[in-house]
Parts: C-alpha cells; sequence; structure tokens
C-alpha cells in the first residue's frame, strides 16, 4: 500500500513529513531510518509523524525520528513545517502542536513565516539531562560549553571563531560523551553583536544539518544566561537565520522562520526493512 508524504524543510533542515492521525502505516525505528537514508530511502534529517492530539488543546500530536531511527523529544524547524502544512490544510494560521516537550502554539504570519512557542528551556543538570551534578553554564568540558534542554538535549560552544572547531570531528566525539547519557546536539556558535550570532549544530543522531531550530533557541538562551546577547537574537546559520526570543515574562522562547514544501509523493513501507 502506497503511503503519502510532504517532503519539507526549514532553512534546508529537511523533513519526510507522514500522516498517521487517520491509521498507522508501521513505521518502525529501523524502517523510518531506511527512510531516511539519502541514497536508498527518501532522505531527510528527521522523520515526522503526525498523530491524533491526545490533550485538551491541542490540534495535532507531533513525533520527531533523528536519520538513525532515534526519537527527538523536540524539533524547531520541523514544528513550523507542520504549522504550515496544517494551515494549507484547514487556512487555520493558529494551531496547538501536542510534542514530547510540551504543548507548543504556533502561528503562520501574514508574510509566510511562521512562529513557535517553543516552551521554556530546562537548565538543572538533570533535566538537560547530563550524568552527574554540574553547573549548566560551565561544563566540566574542554571548550567550556554550556548546556539547556529545549525538550532535547543541547550544548552550545561559544568560540572566537566558528571556524575554530570542525563540527564533523568535534561534533560526534562530543555526541557521545558520557557527560550526556541521552546524547546530545552540540552547537558551535560565535557571537556577532548583541543581536546576532553565527550557528552550526551537529545533531544528535542526525550529524551536521544546515540549520536547526531548537538548537538556536538554546544557544541565544545559553548566550543570553552568560550575558553574551539580548534576549532577542537573530541566529545566522548555513541554511539561512532564525529570529529567536527568550521571553522574559514566562520563560518561553519564541522561534520565527520558515517552511517550505519542496515536494510531494507516496512510498511503499513494504519496501523497506522493518
Ligand atoms: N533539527 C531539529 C533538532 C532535532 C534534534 C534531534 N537531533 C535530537 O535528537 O534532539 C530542530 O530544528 O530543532
Amino acid at each position: 500500500m502506497m503511503i503519502p508524504f510532504s517532503k519539507m524543510h526549514g532553512l534546508g533542515n529537511d523533513f519526510v513529513v507522514v500522516d498517521e492521525r487517520v491509521e498507522r502505516h508501521g513505521l518502525t525505528p529501523a524502517r523510518i531510518a531506511a527512510l531516511a537514508d539519502r541514497h536508498r530511502g527518501i532522505g531527510c534529517d528527521q522523520f515526522v509523524v503526525l498523530r491524533p492530539a491526545c490533550r485538551d488543546g491541542a490540534d495535532v500530536f507531533v513525533r520527531f525520528f533523528n536519520a538513525d531511527g532515534s526519537e527527538s523529544g523536540a524539533c524547531g524547524n520541523a514544528s513550523r513545517c507542520v504549522a504550515d502544512l496544517l494551515w494549507r490544510g484547514d487556512g487555520r494560521r493558529e494551531s496547538v502542536l501536542q510534542t514530547r516537550a510540551g504543548l507548543l502554539p504556533a502561528r503562520v504570519g501574514e508574510t509566510g513565516l511562521v512562529t513557535v512557542d517553543m516552551g521554556a528551556p530546562a537548565l538543572e543538570w538533570r533535566d538537560v539531562p547530563l550524568a552527574e551534578p554540574v553547573d549548566t553554564l560551565h561544563l566540566p568540558l574542554a571548550g567550556d560549553p554550556a548546556a539547556a534542554s529545549m525538550g532535547n538535549p543541547h550544548a552550545t560552544f561559544f568560540l572566537d571563531d566558528i571556524l575554530d572547531l570542525d563540527p564533523l570531528v568535534a561534533g560526534p566525539l562530543l555526541e557521545h560523551d558520557p557527560l550526556f547519557p541521552e546524547r546530545a546536539n552540540i552547537g558551535f556558535a560565535q557571537i556577532l553583536s548583541r543581536e546576532a550570532m553565527r550557528l552550526r549544530v551537529w545533531e544528535r543522531g542526525s550529524g551536521l544539518t544546515l540549520a536547526c531550530g531548537s538548537g538556536a533557541c538554546a544557544a541565544v538562551v545559553n548566550a543570553v544566561r552568560r550575558g553574551l546577547v539580548e534576549r532577542t537574537c537573530r541566529v545566522e546559520m548555513d541554511g539561512g537565520a532564525l529570529s529567536i526570543t527568550w521571553r522574559e515574562a514566562d520563560g518561553h522562547v519564541l522561534m520565527t522562520g520558515p517552511a517550505t514544501t519542496s515536494f510531494v509523493g507516496t512510498f511503499d513501507p513494504e519496501a523497506y526493512p522493518s
């Protein structure tokens, strides 16, 4: 049986989006990893599955899976894409996404840019999570990174020059550091001004991506905590820029950026190993 999907991206961080609100399609982690493979499958950074919401006030339950089949509690760029997909389907600019990180209100603006309230970051060591009680503003690792969770674990390194570290070398080593019992997404940031930074992210389970929404949120939170930037900051990544605000009133992080549909298609799940 052929299953329809939408191929979408947020600043080049790309996704396969499958709707399971009516029926399940037997998407095991192994099958998801096979579908995410850029040579033998459709190819994507994350595989996104829509399920019926099971919390009051939510429009849809969204699950995010990395290219290795592991599940993530948050995916900022994909959250914008899901909000855009819902709007194109029912014409409502506002939606609420139920995720493992909580309920995320989203709005598709008149210009087409999408804003998602990513919720409040978790800053305690056990909530990132880390393997031991440490100050999350200064982890006991070379390079003195900071850590925060946006529903998924992030470590942010602040570099004088973003080219001082090669994410392809440092990323996989740090992703699997024993300090991160659930692994971690590794951000490499260069502060450009009080209102802007450059960022590259080695993503847990997916590798170096062109952009990372939750990574941008975590990087701004960590930079504000260190007094490096203002609460509204532009985050420039290889694939483009996001506007991030860590709102003082309620501690929530707002992320605004584009969402793009590249194409739609179908696949036969039985053609992939389960
Ligand atoms: N690309 C996503 C992040 C995926 C995070 C995932 N790699 C994890 O295991 O936490 C974003 O835009 O936020």
